[in-house]
C-alpha cells in the first residue's frame, strides 16, 4: 500500500538468503523431533475481545518456519507498514488509491469502538433498523404477497460479491434457518439459471430480492427484468411489485427507474466493496434465512476480530500471522496455490467465496505506484469440503509435484450428531489425519518394512509419502454465526495484510472490466456474419460456427 515493491524491503532479501540457505533443512520431522515445544510456540489460541464468545485454535506448527524465520516475516509486516495502514482504513483514509475511495467494511460491524466519520457511516444503524423490521415482518408471516399469502420463498438475484456472501453464510448457517422459508439465488446470465429457479417459486409468495451494488450489472439487471415479466405476467397490475419486490444498492436512482419503490430500497455505501459487502444491506436474505438477531450475532463475532487485529502485537495477531506463512508460500517457495479445507458441509462454499474474495482482491500485477511487481503476488485460492476432496484431488496434493499449502477448518461439535456423533468422529479423525500424513509422510524404510521383501522397486516407489506438506489447523468449538463472523474477518484481514507487503491496492477490480467491453461490443454483431467485425481469426471463426449451428 505504500506503493512500494515488496522485493526492495531489506527483509525481503533477507528472507530470500534464508531460503535458499536453509529450505533444505526445513523438515518438519526433524522440526518437531528437536523441539517439543513446537506446538506450544506455533499455536494460537483466540478469544474474542468483546460481544459474544468466540473462541478457536489456530495450530500454525505444521509449517516450514522456525523462530527466526517468523521475526523475519514478523519484520517484513513491519517495513511494508502494516500497523499504518491498517490505523489507515479503520481511520477511513481513501486507501483505494485508483477510485478513491475508503475502505470501511468494518465500519459496517463497528459496535462502538471505532471513530470512524465517514459519509454514510452515521446511516449504518439506520439500515440495519430497516433490514431488523423488514427481515421480522416477513419470518412473522405479517408481511403478505400481493393475494395476501405469506412469503415463503426468497429469490436473491446478484453476482459476484452479491451473490457469493450471501450464498456462503446462509449454507453455513442453515442449521439456524427458517426450514419453511426456502432461499434460491440467482446469479449467472445463464437463461438456465433463473429459469429453473422460477420453476420452483409461485408468485403469489415470492419475494425478489435484487442486490447489486452499481444496479447497472448486466447479469442482475438482465436477470431481475425477466423474473419482474415472469412476476407480472400473474399478478397483472404493476402495483404489486411493491409487495414482492426490494433492491440493496448504492445506486437510489437506478433503483427507482427499475420500478422499486425507495422504501424498499436497503441503502449501503462506496466504501462498501462488493467482496466486503455481506455485512451490508446485501446480508438482507442472510438476516431473512437466519433472522436478524443471528445476523447481528455475525457482525459481532467479525467486530471482535477487527478489535483482535487492531490492537493485538504483530507477533501474536492471527491475520498477520497467517499473512506471512502465506507470503512465505508464495513468494519464496513458489507455491502457485492456496487451498481451503473445511470438515464441515455446512462450509462447503467457503472456499468460493474467498476465490473472490482473495483473488479479486489481490490478483493484481501492479504496485499501488504503478510498478509491475517482479515477484508473485495473490495466490490462486480453491478447495472443498472434507472428506469429499480426499476422494478427489488430494492424492496430488501427497504424492504430486506441486507445493500446496492448506487451511484445515473444522469444529469440535457438530449441529448433527447423528449416530451418537459417530459421523463426526469419523470427520474428524480425518481432518486430524490428513495434515499429519501431510507433514509427515512415510519415508521408503518405513513403506519397505510393511510391504516386506520380494515387492518391484516400483512398487516401494509409488508408496512412499515425501511428507513435508505445509499446512495450518483452525479448530472451532461450534461454528456459531459469530464463529463465522470472526473466522471470515480473520481472512479478510489476512488478505489485507498480504496487500500491503505487496504493495498493491487490494480493493479495486479493473480486471473485470475488460472482458465486460468486449461481450457489449460482440453482442451487438451477433446477428449476422457480415457484422462480425474487428475481430482476431480465432474469434471471428467461433462467432461464424455459432451463427451456423443457432437455433432460436
Ligand atoms: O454488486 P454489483 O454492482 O452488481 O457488482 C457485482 C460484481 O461485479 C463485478 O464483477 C465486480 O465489481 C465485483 O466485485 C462485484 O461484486
Amino acid at each position: 500500500m505504500s506503493g512500494l515493491p515488496a522485493s526492495e524491503y531489506p527483509s525481503w532479501k533477507r528472507l530470500q538468503q534464508i531460503y535458499s540457505s536453509e529450505h533444505s533443512r526445513l523438515i518438519l520431522r526433524d522440526l518437531f523431533a528437536q523441539d517439543p515445544a513446537r506446538f506450544s510456540k506455533f499455536s494460537k489460541e483466540y478469544t474474542s475481545p468483546s460481544g459474544p464468545d468466540v473462541t478457536f485454535l489456530l495450530d500454525y506448527s505444521k509449517n516450514l518456519i522456525t523462530g527466526p524465520i517468523v521475526d523475519a516475516l514478523l519484520a517484513l509486516a513491519r517495513e511494508a507498514q502494516v500497523e499504518t495502514f491498517r490505523d489507515k482504513m479503520f481511520a477511513g483514509e481513501h486507501i483505494n488509491t485508483s477510485e478513491d475511495r475508503a475502505v470501511l467494511h468494518v465500519a459496517l460491524r463497528n459496535f462502538g469502538d471505532f471513530k470512524i466519520s465517514e459519509e454514510g457511516t452515521d446511516q449504518v444503524a439506520g439500515v440495519l433498523e430497516h433490514m431488523k423490521s423488514f427481515s421480522n415482518a416477513v419470518r412473522s408471516g405479517e408481511w403478505k404477497g400481493y393475494t395476501g399469502k405469506t412469503i415463503d420463498t426468497i429469490v436473491n438475484i446478484g453476482i459476484g460479491g452479491s451473490d457469493l456472501g450471501p450464498v456462503m453464510v446462509t449454507e453455513a448457517l442453515k442449521a439456524y434457518s427458517k426450514r419453511d422459508l426456502t432461499a434460491h439465488f440467482v446469479s449467472n446470465i445463464d437463461g438456465t439459471h433463473i429459469s429453473e429457479t422460477l420453476r420452483l417459486c409461485n408468485p403469489e409468495t415470492t419475494l425478489f430480492i435484487i442486490a447489486s451494488k452499481t444496479f447497472t450489472t448486466q447479469e442482475t439487471i438482465t436477470n431481475a427484468e425477466s423474473a419482474r415479466d415472469w412476476f407480472l405476467a400473474s399478478a397483472g397490475d404493476k402495483v404489486h411489485v411493491a409487495k414482492h419486490f426490494v433492491a440493496l444498492s448504492t445506486n437510489t436512482a437506478a433503483v427507482t427507474s427499475f420500478g422499486i419503490d425507495k422504501e424498499n430500497m436497503f441503502q449501503f455505501w462506496d466504501w462498501v466493496g462488493g467482496r466486503y459487502s455481506l455485512w451490508s444491506a446485501i446480508g438482507l436474505s442472510i438476516a431473512l434465512v437466519i433472522g436478524y438477531d443471528n445476523f447481528e450475532e455475525l457482525l459481532k463475532g467479525a467486530h471482535g476480530m477487527d478489535q483482535h487485529f487492531v490492537k493485538t502485537p504483530l507477533q501474536d495477531n492471527l491475520p498477520v500471522l497467517m499473512a506471512i506463512l502465506g507470503i512465505w508460500y508464495n513468494d519464496f517457495y513458489g507455491a502457485q496455490t492456496h487451498a481451503l479445507l473445511p470438515y464441515d458441509q455446512y462450509l462447503h462454499k467457503f472456499a468460493d467465496y474467498f476465490q473472490q474474495g482473495d483473488m479479486e482482491s489481490n490478483g493484481k500485477s501492479v504496485t499501488k505506484g504503478g510498478q509491475r511487481v517482479n515477484y508473485q503476488t495473490g495466490p490462486i485460492i480453491w478447495g472443498a469440503a472434507g472428506t469429499n476432496g480426499q476422494h478427489s484431488f488430494y492424492q496430488l496434493v501427497h504424492q504430486g509435484t506441486k507445493l500446496i499449502p492448506a487451511d484445515f477448518i473444522a469444529p469440535a461439535t457438530t449441529h448433527n450428531p447423528i449416530a451418537n456423533s459417530k459421523h463426526h468422529r469419523i470427520l474428524l479423525s480425518n481432518f486430524f489425519a490428513q495434515p499429519e500424513a501431510l507433514a509427515f509422510g512415510k519415508t521408503e524404510e518405513e513403506v519397505r518394512k510393511e510391504l516386506g521383501p520380494g515387492q518391484t522397486e516400483a512398487l516401494y516407489k509409488s508408496k512412499v509419502f515425501e511428507g513435508n506438506k505445509p499446512s495450518n489447523s483452525l479448530m472451532f468449538p461450534k461454528l456459531t454465526p459469530a464463529t463465522l463472523g470472526a473466522l471470515i474477518a480473520l481472512y479478510e484481514h489476512k488478505i489485507f495484510v498480504q496487500g500491503v507487503i505487496w504493495g498493491i491496492n487490494s480493493f479495486d477490480q479493473m480486471g473485470v472490466e475488460l472482458g465486460k467491453v468486449l461481450a457489449k461490443k460482440i453482442l451487438a454483431q451477433l446477428g449476422k456474419p457480415g457484422d462480425v467485425q474487428g475481430h482476431d481469426s480465432s474469434t471471428t471463426g467461433v462467432i461464424h460456427y455459432y451463427q451456423k449451428h443457432r437455433q432460436e
